[in-house]
């Protein structure tokens, strides 16, 4: 019978996904307070160092820092939490990541994917892609905005994270749609001006520290 894990804010706010200790630490330094560590691929003591120092600085601004994949090290670091997608579900020792205190964040695509994800009963559960994607190459087609409002409908009592192709100039109407948080990677990452995206990300979207004003 499985147990809850953690609990997040319900509303996140901006959640950028970044791939370096670099990345962090700016995205600290100007406000951001949800984020993750995202780094594909590498071989676990290759990513350790960056790992647990990304964990230190987002722990030393109570951030909510969610590192994405390597389960294993977020616990043996004491990451706030963790995000996995479906097929990492099938190999991560959730009990262990719940019996540690983390959080945890899945990915969903569709109503099944949802039924699986909520029967772990997670921190929050992320939905995409909303719109097309560059970041990542991804087998299923985009959900658009009404049937990310579907999936909203029956996730009310759960955090919700919207992901995939989310701008500047789409993020008003994908939060309209009552979602908690967008994640974000090429509206940040590739924009001309970091800072000044990040900044007219957080107005619209917040830090996710709002439910605690
Ligand atoms: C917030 C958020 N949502 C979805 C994903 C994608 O996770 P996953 O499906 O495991 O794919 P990878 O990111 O591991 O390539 C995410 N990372 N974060
Ligand atoms: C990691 C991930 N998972 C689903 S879409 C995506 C990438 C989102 O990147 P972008 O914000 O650049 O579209
Ligand atoms: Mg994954």
């Amino acid at each position: 019978m499985s147990q809850r894990f953690p609990a997040t804010p319900h509303r996140m706010g901006l959640y950028p996904i970044v791939d370096s200790l670099e990345w962090i630490s700016r995205l600290l330094d100007v406000g951001v307070r949800t984020l993750q560590l995202r780094i594909k691929d590498r071989p676990a003591a290759e990513v350790e160092p960056t790992i647990q120092q990304a964990i230190v600085l987002g722990n030393a601004c109570q951030a909510r820092l969610f590192i994405n994949d390597y389960w294993q090290l977020a616990i043996k670091h004491q990451a706030y939490g963790v995000h996995l997608g479906q097929e990492d579900l099938e190999v991560a020792d959730l009990e262990a990541i719940r019996r540690a205190g983390l959080r945890l964040g899945i990915s969903t695509h569709d109503d099944d994917e949802i039924n699986r994800a909520l029967a772990v009963y997670p921190s929050y559960i992320a939905l995409g892609h909303i719109f097309p994607t560059q970041t990542k190459l991804m087998p299923s087609s985009p959900q658009g905005l009404e049937q990310l409002k579907r999936h909203l409908a029956r996730l009310e009592n759960i955090p919700t994270v919207a992901i995939g192709g989310i701008s500047i100039e789409r993020a008003p109407a994908v939060l309209a749609c009552g979602v908690g948080s967008i994640a974000v990677v090429s509206a940040i990452t590739q924009a001309a001006d970091w800072r000044d995206a990040t900044q007219q990300l957080l107005a619209l979207a917040g830090t996710g520290d709002e439910d605690h004003a």
